[in-house]
Parts: structure tokens; sequence; C-alpha cells
């Protein structure tokens, strides 16, 4: 009997240089450097550019990217009809997945031979910039149609956090606001092989191009159990309401026996390397909005389940309060993970390009014995491979 890994649990299936999660330190690397560093230090266009390029940018290095962000922020005719065509009724993350299609689409336009498709690693540079730098107006505008109102064009005198927000409220955030967001991105960017990644990487490794891959990838993190659960954190705190029911709340979700979205983690067991950061800057916005009761809330919740189950928070538990405090709609808060994310995925997608083997494991089969359809008769080119195989086998 084979030794069967469901779900992958504990098997390595590849180096990666991009980032290291440990989860016996509780700590998180990318390209070396602690993610609560570059959190506490970087803008979130410097830690892109450490994404794809290994270092750290200088100052004109990091110019040189903002000018290319800022050249490829606003939404194009196409990709604007391509969402007008979705009913407003049409989650987020299939309006995001579908924008990045037609990018996908469009930018690959003529390339006729599926083996030109890949494309060179250089191609494939400018264009995860050109995506990480149009995703803002695609998740903006999103937000903005399901509310009735006009997509808001992008200001070239701000940086990608403070644009990100002036986009979807069409007015300027607090620096306190850009801040904590601006954290977040950094925070949600990249977690070496998780499942959206994996999945990039899987397409990837087929020599598909890399708009495909970052499809699947959308489509992979959409689920709850992925970065839907930021959307889902939101829903949980809704039922609960207030500070002084979770415990009755728990008891009965519990009963149920329902998973508590926003808790719990594949790799880290004794607590997410990222809480921390982003409860921080959970703090900062829940003083900022004087909203105590979220952060009533959100510290019941917390002791109440880590007492019963031993099972701490995830990057989702406090992302999905503070993307709320700053007034994007729940639907949004995956999306903003894919305009993170979009940074990580990429670099996976590069790195895997450069050096390739096609992913694809093996089974164990669990299904009915060989029978056979009455009165078939194999025809000879059937009957010669047969025999053959047999030989083979001795
Ligand atoms: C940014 C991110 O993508 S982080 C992940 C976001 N996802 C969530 O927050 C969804 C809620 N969490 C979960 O479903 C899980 O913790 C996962 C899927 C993230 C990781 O889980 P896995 O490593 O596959 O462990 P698994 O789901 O088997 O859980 C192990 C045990 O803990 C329990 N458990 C794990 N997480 C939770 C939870 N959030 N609520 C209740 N019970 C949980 C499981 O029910 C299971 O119990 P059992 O052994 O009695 O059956
Ligand atoms: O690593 C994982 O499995 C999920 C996760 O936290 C992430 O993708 O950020």
């Amino acid at each position: 009997m084979a030794d069967i890994k469901k779900g992958l649990a504990g098997v390595v299936v590849d180096y990666t240089a991009i980032s290291k999660v440990n989860p016996e330190t509780n700590s998180l690397l990318y390209r070396g450097y602690p993610v609560q560093e570059l959190a506490a230090t970087q803008p979130f266009e410097a830690v892109a550019y450490l994404m794809w390029n290994g270092e750290l940018p200088t100052e004109q290095q990091l110019a040189d990217l903002r000018a290319t962000e800022r050249a490829h922020r606003a939404l194009t005719p196409e990709v604007k009809q391509a969402i007008d065509l979705l009913p407003t009724s049409a989650h987020p993350m299939d309006e995001v997945r579908t924008a990045v299609s037609a990018i996908g689409a469009t930018e690959t336009a003529g390339i006729t031979n599926v083996l030109d498709a890949v494309g060179t690693p250089e191609e494939n540079l400018e264009r995860s910039v050109r995506l990480f730098a149009a995703l803002p107006a695609i998740v903006a505008y999103g937000q903005r149609r399901r509310r009735g109102e006009e997509a808001v064009e992008p200001r070239d005198d701000l940086d990608y956090a403070a644009n990100f927000l002036w986009m979807t409220f069409g007015e300027e955030a607090d620096p306190v606001v850009v801040d904590a967001f601006n954290r977040s991105m950094i925070l949600y960017a990249e977690h070496s092989f998780n499942a959206s990644t994996f999945t990039a990487r899987v397409i990837t490794s087929t020599l598909s191009d890399l708009y495909s891959a970052v499809v699947g990838a959308i489509g992979a993190l959409k689920g709850p159990l992925h970065g839907g659960a930021n959307e889902a954190v939101l829903h949980v705190f809704d039922e609960i309401g207030t500070a002084d029911n979770v415990a009755p709340w728990l008891d009965e979700a519990l009963a149920e026996k329902r998973k508590i979205m926003g808790f719990g983690h594949r790799v880290y067991k004794r607590g997410d390397s990222r809480v921390p950061t982003m409860k921080t800057a959970l703090d900062t916005l829940v003083e900022h909005y004087d909203r105590p009761e979220v952060a009533a809330l959100y510290d019941n919740l917390e002791s109440e389940f880590v007492s019963r189950k031993g099972i701490y928070p995830n990057l989702d538990y406090p992302s999905g309060p503070a993307y709320n405090l700053m007034g994007f709609d729940t639907l949004t808060f995956t999306p903003l993970f894919v305009a993170s994310r979009i940074t990580g995925w990429t670099a996976h997608i590069i790195e895997q390009q450069g050096d390739n083997a096609l992913i694809r494991p093996l089974s164990e089969y669990n299904g009915p014995d060989e029978r056979h359809i009455e009165g078939y008769v194999p025809d000879a080119a059937n009957l010669e491979a047969a025999e053959r195989a047999e030989e083979a086998a001795g």
C-alpha cells in the first residue's frame, strides 16, 4: 500500500528562494528579511521589487518601478468592458479572475504557437509588474460599481497604498490608514507553497503562460479554507454581534462542529508569524476610528477559542476587521489579498519557469477491479500492445 500524504501535508516538493516559513520559530522571511521588519519600514512597492529581484531596491530602482506602476494604474477600456459584462451581483473574486483573464488574452494576442506562450523571463517580469499595477483599479472599481458609483481615476502624486485607497473611496485616506493598509499588503504578499501559489506553479509547470497561472491561483485563493477566510471572518463577527455573545455563540458553533474562520493553519500550529504585526495595525485603526467594541469582540473570540481548542488565529483574523474599519465591503477583502499576493505568485511562476519539472504526482487506485464490456473484441493494435506489455513485465 502506498504511503498516501493526504493534502500533501508535510511533503516537501521543491526548493524556493522566495520565502521561508518556519513554524518552529513562528517566523517568515521574504528573501531573507523578516516580514515584520519589512512591514515596519518599507513601502509595498519595495517589497514587490524584493520579491521579483531578490534584493531591496536602491532609490533609483524604486523610482523606476514606481514610474512603471503609475503608468499602468488606470483601468483600460477593455478591462472595464470585461468587468461591466458581469452582473454586479457576481462575486468580486470572479470579477478579478475574469479581468486578469481578459488582460492575459489581450497581452498575449497574436501568439499562436503554444510553444511561445510561456514567454521569456524578461517578458514575464514586465507582465508581473503590469498586473501588480493594474489590480488596484480592478478591485477598487469592483467595490464602487457594486455601490452604484463611477470609477475614480488614479492619482499620479500618490504612492501605491494611498492611491489604492483613493481609487476605492474617492477621497485621500488618513496617513494612519495608509500605513495600516500598506502593512497588510506586505504581510499578505507571500507564503511559500500555499494552495494558490502551488496551483500557479502546477499550471506553470505545463509551460502554460503567466496569466493562466494567476487565474488558477485566484480560483484557489477564493476558497474559505484559504484566502476566502478574511471575508468569512467578518460574517462570523456579524453573527456574533457583541463581545458578550462570544461564549454562547461559540458553544453552539462548536456543538455543530463548525470551523471557525480565521483560526488554524496547515503549517503554523502555535500561531501565525504575521498576526502580531496585523493585530497592532488593527489596534491603531480601532483607536483612529474610536471603535473599541471591535477590539473587545476580537479579543474575546480569540481567547475563548484558543482556550477551548488550542488553535490560534491566522492572518485573516486581524485583517478582516481591519479592512472593515478602513471602509472596504466584506466582499472586497479577498480581492485585496489578490492585489498583494500577485507579487508572490508571479515570483514563484518565474522561479518555476527557471528550473521547471512538470508537476505530476501519483495516486493509489481504489476503484472497482478490472472488468470488461460484454462482446468487446480488442483490435490487432491493442492485442499487440497488450502482448508487448506482458512480455516487458516478464
Ligand atoms: C491566509 C490563509 O490562507 S490562512 C488559512 C485561512 N483559513 C481559515 O481560517 C479557515 C479555518 N481553518 C481551517 O479550516 C484549518 O485550520 C486549515 C484548513 C487552515 C488548516 O487545517 P489542516 O492543517 O488541514 O488541519 P485540519 O483542517 O485537518 O484541522 C485539524 C483539526 O483541527 C480542527 N480545526 C482546525 N482549524 C479549525 C477551525 N478554524 N475551527 C475549528 N476547528 C478547527 C479540525 O476540525 C481538525 O479537528 P479533528 O482532528 O478533530 O478533525
Ligand atoms: O500558507 C498557507 O497555507 C496559507 C497562508 O497562510 C497564506 O497563503 O498566506
